[in-house]
């Protein structure tokens, strides 16, 4: 691996356009046990075309900002602005495709007409529906499986065609919640790299969730690193990775560096936690 490539990192700056802008957000949900912090003056810019991870233990607070994004939740401090606009009206602009841990694709529906499903909802005409079905399959290599029920595919399969299905309507965000969370080592790896290649083909803004360091590392052009109790940010973690990134960029002492500095801040957050 050339330094000098290693070096030229992140969007051009034609790119560098804020997306998602979250100013001193709170989310404090009011539970049978009390108040919780689910979020606490986060701040946070993420840029057009970014690929943003979040990282944290079991309660930060990770799935709760995706969901403020996607006006699933709604902050209780704060202001957070997707687009420019409200999450709500970014919501109602269908801004974002979301994708979840299970591929929650329905199993009487073959992949098709799951990918169909948001399409049929939003009024697209037959054709349109077609058309979108052959290009959101083709950009996650799924040719020639529109036909197939989801049982008939290995779950590595079925995550790429639920984010087919979040790709449908040409959303220009994408928000993921541990999509590869429940696969093999070796099909996450796959997906990994077949992730960041749709991501270099689409110039999508993508908000991830993980657990894993490397997932983390090797996906992101910036790294959230989150703490619970108050859920909140503790580190964020510009890449300097290039974006083209074969597998093997994994073992560059660059890239265990920053792995590094994700697992001194995970382990700082839980110091705090003890
Ligand atoms: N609807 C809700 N009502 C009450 N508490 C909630 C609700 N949603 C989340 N919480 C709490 O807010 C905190 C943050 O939850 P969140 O799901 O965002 O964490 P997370 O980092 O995504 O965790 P995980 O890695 O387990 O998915 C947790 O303490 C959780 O119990």
């Amino acid at each position: 691996m050339e330094t000098d490539s290693v070096r030229t990192s992140g969007a051009k700056a034609s790119e560098r356009s804020p997306v998602i802008e979250a100013r001193k957000l709170d989310l404090t949900f009011q539970t049978n046990d009390g108040a919780v912090q689910a979020l606490r003056d986060v701040n946070l810019t993420i840029n057009k075309g970014d690929f943003v991870s979040f990282i944290g233990p079991s309660g930060c607070g990770k799935t709760t900002f995706l969901r403020v994004v996607a006006a699933l939740e709604h902050p209780t401090g704060g202001q957070i602005t997707v687009n420019g606009m409200s999450p709500d009206e970014a919501r109602r602009k269908r801004a974002y495709g979301y994708v979840f841990q299970a591929a929650g694709l329905y199993p009487w529906r073959t992949i098709a007409k799951n990918i169909k499903l948001p399409l049929e909802i939003m009024g697209y005409s037959r054709a349109q529906q077609d058309e979108q079905v052959a290009r959101v399959l083709k950009l996650v290599d799924l040719e020639g499986f529109g036909e197939k029920y989801p049982w008939q595919l290995s779950g590595g399969m079925q995550q790429r065609a639920s984010i087919a299905r979040a790709l449908a309507f040409d959303a220009e965000i994408l928000l993921m919640d541990e999509p590869f969370g429940a696969l093999d080592e070796i099909v996450r790896d796959h997906l990994n790299e077949q992730l960041l290649a749709l991501w270099g083909r689409t110039g999508k803004t993508i908000g991830f969730v993980t657990h894993s360091i490397p997932e983390a590392v090797y996906l992101s052009t910036k790294i959230v690193v989150m703490s619970p109790r108050p859920g909140r940010i503790t580190d964020v973690i510009e890449s300097t990775l290039p974006r083209e990134r074969p597998l093997d960029i994994r073992d560059t002492p660059e890239f265990l560096a920053i792995a590094h500095r994700v697992r001194e801040g995970l382990r700082a957050g839980h110091a705090y936690d003890d």
